[in-house]
């Protein structure tokens, strides 16, 4: 009998109808559960090594050589026109780098269970940590994952991967907010971004918003993910890459497609002029690339136009796509595997340990097992709040603070600059909110606007010449807690009330660690 029709899912779809938002009270039959957790979804932002770390070894003296793996298979056909700067050259493997996520995101439990799973909800202050050796880099060295859940109500995810040799780390939070639309596709809105940074190359920084996303084929029992709408990369260094998603019945009538486009600026992208790149094809797939040659400018088409017949002034006005090369094909490109302590060695608060019944019982499909398992750890942490809450504590954050970036509450400068000036070179703030000690906010400093309930008293201030700040500033994206991606002026950019709250990696709290090891 196929899923679908079997009982358990039909009721399961019944008990959708009276959905209220938060999916943890879905009760979902034991085929369609995962028994991984929510909090090791941050693993999948850096399964490609390669990718994530190349940028930091290409300068002005290689950066050409990009063009060496912009080939088609059959390597003689390459990119015809040479890559403008060692920037562009950067953004092109960031490009690749995010394509390559987000098969691992959006698509990895199709390709390892067939179809997309139902993950454990985290449980408040659950972390999940591992390594990316490299072994077959030495030049590579290794990476770092750590991932925290830092609010249950909502659920929020906040993640930190660092590189200490080449001085790579990218860190971000994920929210989100989930809706049945009548035809049972779960809509998914993401909170929360990510922010790459190659210290090597002066800081540079690369802002990521996240992409919305859909869930179809529940009705049939077999759920897959559709990403939606737009995303962007924007740099420090100015260069932007917008991308665009859709599924069947659109551009390409294909799933999961993807058109993403390079521009030199922001304002190139605003104001409507041709990318220099033009990426198109399936973020679980393949992807080729061309590059744009631009349209004629107004005053060469005219005088080329009186000169020429009317049939060539039409090439002028459209750009010219020149010739598809394999970009990435993200379905065989070589993934690095994540070392995970054993069980035995792992903290009571670590994923894989906390869950390990429930993620037995699951794997045995014993459904009795596994609601008598979740409810263990259910009522462990309803018991933790209360007696938090008996003692007017909340609780600690271990790796990351919530940074206020509301512009109406002055931005502390003066405590935190002190602070600066102290630790003598740091230039970008993510060095200074790192080593900020979260005491040192002046205690006269007013409550922010709207803190969530479960973190009260952990909230510092951005400072002028922080990273965020600036890449949405160049953006023109919303600092807020509105969806990924909002702009400033966009409807959610207005709401009232609307906090500027988001979590922050501070590697101070790491390296002060004594009980967990990556
Ligand atoms: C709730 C109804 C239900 O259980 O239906 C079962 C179906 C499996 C569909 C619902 C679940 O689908 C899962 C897909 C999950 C997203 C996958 C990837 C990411 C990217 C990552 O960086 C952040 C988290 C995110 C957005 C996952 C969020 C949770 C999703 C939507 C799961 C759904 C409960």
């Amino acid at each position: 009998m196929s899923q679908a029709s079997s009982s358990s899912w039909k009721s399961f779809l019944k008990s959708i109808a009276t959905f209220n938002g938060d999916l943890s009270t879905l009760t979902a039959p034991p085929f369609i559960l995962s028994p991984v957790s929510l909090v090791e979804f941050s693993q999948y932002w850096a399964e490609h090594q390669n990718l994530f770390l190349k940028p930091n070894f290409i300068d002005s003296n290689n950066f050409n050589s990009i063009k060496n793996e912009l080939t088609d298979k059959d390597t003689t056909t390459t990119l015809e026109y040479d890559i403008p700067t060692p920037e562009i050259a950067r953004l092109l493997v960031v490009v690749k780098w995010f394509m390559s996520t987000l098969r691992s995101q959006y698509y990895s439990r199709n390709e390892s269970e067939g179809t997309e799973k139902k993950p454990l909800n985290p449980f408040l202050g659950e972390v999940f940590t591992g390594k990316w050796l490299n072994k077959d880099h030495p030049d590579f060295g290794e990476t770092v994952l750590l991932s925290e859940q830092v609010s249950h109500h909502p659920p929020k995810t906040a993640f930190a991967i660092f590189n200490d040799k080449n001085n790579v780390h990218l860190q971000g939070y994920n929210e989100i907010k989930t809706v049945f639309s009548k035809t049972l596709t779960l809509s998914v809105k993401q909170f929360g971004h990510a922010i790459l940074t190659y210290g090597n190359h002066n800081d540079e920084s690369y802002y990521i918003t996240l992409p919305a996303l859909h869930i179809e084929g529940i009705l049939q029992a077999s759920p897959f993910v559709e990403l939606d709408g737009k995303s962007y990369i924007q740099s420090s260094n100015g260069n932007l890459c917008v991308l665009e998603y859709s599924g069947r019945g659109y551009f390409s009538g294909k799933k999961n497609s993807v058109k993403a486009k390079i521009y030199t600026s922001t304002e190139d992208y605003k104001s409507n002029k041709d990318p220099l790149y033009l990426i198109s094809g399936q973020w679980s797939g393949i992807c080729t690339i061309s590059k744009v040659v631009p349209k004629a400018s107004k005053k060469d088409s005219a005088s080329l136009n009186a000169s020429s017949n009317s049939s060539s002034s039409s090439s002028l006005t459209t750009p010219i796509i020149v010739k598809d090369v394999l970009f990435l094909d993200s379905s065989t490109d070589k993934k690095e595997p994540l070392i995970v302590k054993d069980v035995e060695l792992q903290n009571p608060l670590e994923s894989r340990k906390a869950w390990l019944d429930v993620a037995n019982a699951i794997r045995a499909g014993d459904y009795e097992k596994i609601v008598a398992s979740k409810s263990k750890i259910e009522n462990a942490q309803r018991q933790l709040r209360k007696e938090e809450e008996a003692q007017g504590i909340t609780w600690k954050r271990r790796w990351f603070v919530d940074v206020d970036y509301s512009k109406d509450i002055p931005i502390k400068t003066k405590s935190i600059e002190s602070m600066n000036d102290a630790q003598s070179t740091t230039s970008s703030t993510t060095t200074a909110i790192d080593n900020l000690n979260i005491n040192d906010v002046p205690a006269s400093s007013p409550t922010p606007i709207g803190k969530s309930d479960e973190n009260k008293d952990e909230i510092i201030f951005a400072t002028e010449n922080d990273k965020f700040i600036q890449l949405s500033t160049m953006l023109g994206s919303s600092m807020k807690n509105a969806q990924s991606g909002t702009m400033v002026g966009d409807k959610d950019d207005k709401k009232p009330n609307i906090t500027a709250l988001h979590w922050r990696f501070q590697r101070k709290l790491w390296n002060n660690e004594k009980e967990i090891t990556a």
